[in-house]
């Protein structure tokens, strides 16, 4: 697999503070990748830096093969971006800011334009408002434009930043399909979130920042991979640590966790023993399991409590 997008030891001081922290990300072909972490944590300062819209303090940064900022010109191209509350002129229509869009970018062709708008149109689910004044769109229909504007290109790379911020469930139901349906058509997503269900549910692999730094990163089934331990549920559970005599490590209410990464094997045993089961399953951390274990701190800990 090749790197589509690779940093290292980069670099983003503002004054004394630095808000990114020496991160070498490693984005590979094909991957939908999360870049998890709360606010504040620097996630967008970095995707400005992949992009060259701000310069690093120091480090490098590789953009489909390219180094950053020279091979803008060369590579943007092949990139569509969504950053933070994309800008529209609020009196034109959605088609016409699309139409600026294209007609300000590189290498899209003018008797064509109209077809790739329409096709965006409809892919963000926006074609039968695209003539409205983008003032009278919601904060998720913007929303919606701005990725819109992204696919203009049909890019081989999206860079999306918080893309589902501002939208309702629907809505963020109808961006992860879509972006799930991209995916499958061959396109590498990178997208940036403080929301770790949305990462959970979407995300090939997983990078987690943390104050600046990146503290994990790797394959989201891989961070989530079986314990080695099988959760059996019974309400009888000093029956099963008795039958299962040494291999019990924690018992929890009804809840014990038995050695071994066989359940049909322990159920057997279980049930040879007439000891009765309500469940048995492979344990598996969670993603917030293991972000808290690398960060101390759950990347969407304010929603977490509200
Ligand atoms: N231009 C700037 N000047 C000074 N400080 C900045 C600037 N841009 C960002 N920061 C600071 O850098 C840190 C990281 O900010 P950044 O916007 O990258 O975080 P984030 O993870 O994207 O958070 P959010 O999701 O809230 O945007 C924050 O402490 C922020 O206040």
């Amino acid at each position: 697999m090749s790197a589509v997008i690779a940093t290292r030891g980069l670099v983003k001081r503002f004054g004394r503070l630095r808000a990114v922290d020496g991160i070498d990300l490693d984005v590979r072909e094909g991957d939908v990748y999360g870049f998890l972490g709360a606010n504040g944590s620097g996630k967008t300062t970095t995707v400005r830096m992949l992009l060259g819209l701000v310069l690093p303090t120091s480090g490098e940064v590789e953009l489909l093969g390219g180094r950053m900022p020279r091979a803008g010109r060369r590579v943007l191209p092949r990139v569509g971006a969504l950053i933070e509350g994309p800008a529209h002129y609020g009196h034109l229509s959605g088609r016409e800011n699309l139409s600026l869009l294209d007609a300000a970018g590189p290498g899209g062709g003018r008797r064509t334009r109209r077809t790739r708008i329409d096709e965006v149109l409809e892919q963000v689910g926006l074609a039968g408002v695209g003539r409205r004044p983008v003032k009278a769109y919601s904060l998720g229909m913007r929303q919606r434009l701005g990725l819109a504007g992204a696919l203009l290109r049909r890019p081989e790379l999206l860079v999306l930043d918080e893309p589902t911020n501002g939208l309702d469930p629907q809505g963020i139901h109808e961006i992860r399909t879509l972006l799930l349906e991209l995916h499958r058509g061959g396109t590498t997503i990178f997208l940036s979130s403080h929301l770790l269900a949305e990462v959970e549910q979407m995300a090939t692999r997983v990078g987690v920042l943390d104050r600046g730094r990146l503290v994990l990163q790797d394959e989201l089934a891989v961070l989530t991979a079986p314990t080695g331990r099988t959760v059996v549920h019974s309400p009888a559970p000093e029956l099963v640590r008795a039958t299962l005599d040494g291999r019990v490590s924690a018992v929890d209410g009804e809840r014990v966790l038995v050695r071994g990464a066989d359940p049909a094997e322990v159920n057997a045993l279980l049930v040879q023993a007439g000891v009765p089961v309500r469940g048995l399953a492979l344990e598996r951390p969670s993603l917030e399991e293991v972000v808290l274990a690398a960060a101390g701190t759950s990347p969407d800990r304010v929603e977490a409590v509200r």
